[in-house]
């Protein structure tokens, strides 16, 4: 593996301090299980470990939302207990728009956490691999250290239980999923077949029709409605701190200082690495519509199959809060 040396978090702030002295290292790798509940609350539940991949360029106050969502819902609607939480900053092959360095991502990504979470964890891994690593050998990873290197956890009576690992994404990623050449077939079947994923809606994306072509993994896919509707993106957060505009309350105030200090998205930045996956075929099943209105998608959330035109509309506050 490379790792590189990222710089020490920086943070000035008088008013908020910000941890700098608990922020987990990040060289020499270690996988982090400082939050990492090891005892099982609920025997009769099975432990979950939700896993977020993305840019996090900068992360927001919705990356983190996204897995305060979950859990609710995991709590609300599932026979799951959570007892983890992870943000997996892509590593700096990753060819986007707008991709600060990993060494700064992580930083960021650790002070939002450390600063604002009592259970999230930041893994560098990912992040400092000197090539792309496609989500599915990341789930991998994740199953690796906390099934094999942690030994899973145990319950209050000390039996031994192996740690679902499960995808945590918003749905303008799951629609990605339909698109021909962005995943390999193979890597579908071990995401959502031996893993699975929680969905959280994202306002612009049809979340029916980001699943419809995912129906035969529909026991594995759980849908999370945004019961309040929220669109912060790093795009957009990047866009008002070129021009200067302030991006408080939309980032923890400690990414803000880190990102004021160091100078950060002040200028646009051109992709860097290479892209992502190699192509790939096209899923022949990709675009077949197994009938985008079936019953059998989640059935955990068949309420939120088939959203209006009108996204705001989507969700009726009143019948979202009474989904369980
Ligand atoms: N507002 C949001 N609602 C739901 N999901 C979100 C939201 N913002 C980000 N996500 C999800 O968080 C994960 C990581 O996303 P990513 O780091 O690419 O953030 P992003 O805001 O989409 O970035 P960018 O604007 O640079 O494309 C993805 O699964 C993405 O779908
Ligand atoms: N084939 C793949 O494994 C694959 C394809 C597209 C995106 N992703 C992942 O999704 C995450 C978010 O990607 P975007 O920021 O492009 O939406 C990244 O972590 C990226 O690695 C994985």
């Amino acid at each position: 593996m490379s790792s590189s040396n990222p710089p020490p978090p920086q943070c000035s702030s008088s008013s908020s301090p910000c941890l700098l002295s608990s922020l987990p290292q990040q060289s020499p790798y270690k996988f982090p299980t400082h939050r990492l509940k090891k005892t099982q609350t609920d025997a009769s539940k099975t432990p979950l470990v939700l896993v977020a991949c993305g840019s996090f360029s900068p992360v927001t106050y919705l990356h983190l939302r996204m897995f305060e969502m979950a859990v609710d819902h995991v709590r609300q609607n599932t026979e799951f207990e959570v007892v983890g939480g992870y943000l997996s900053p892509v590593s700096d092959k990753y060819v986007k728009p707008g991709l600060l360095s990993s060494d700064h991502r992580v930083n960021m990504c650790n002070l939002a956490t450390e600063e604002t979470s009592s259970w999230l964890m930041v893994d560098p891994w990912e992040a400092f691999q000197a090539e792309y690593q496609r989500t599915a050998v990341v789930l991998d990873h994740f199953n690796h250290e906390i099934n094999e290197v942690f030994g899973g956890v145990v319950t209050q009576d000390g039996e031994k239980r192996t740690v679902r690992i499960m995808l945590l994404a918003g749905s303008d990623l799951i629609a990605t999923m339909s698109e021909p050449g962005v995943w390999a077939p193979e890597d579908l079947e071990h995401i959502l077949g031996r893993y699975g994923v929680f969905i959280v809606e994202r306002a612009g994306t049809d979340v029916a029709a980001a699943t419809d072509s995912l129906a035969r993994w529909r026991h594995n896919i759980y849908l999370i409605p945004q019961m309040i509707h929220n669109d912060v993106s790093s795009t957009k957060v990047r866009l008002f701190l070129r021009r200067g505009l302030s991006v408080r309350y939309l980032m923890p105030a400690c990414v803000i200082e880190y990102i004021e200090e160091h100078g950060l998205y002040l200028e646009e930045h051109e992709p860097r690495g290479r892209p992502p996956p190699e192509p790939t075929p096209p899923n022949p099943d990709a675009n077949l519509n197994l009938n985008p209105h079936s019953t059998s998608i989640p059935i955990h959330q068949q309420q939120q199959q088939q959203p209006p035109t009108d996204r705001s509309q989507s969700i009726p506050f009143e019948e979202s809060t009474t989904q369980s």
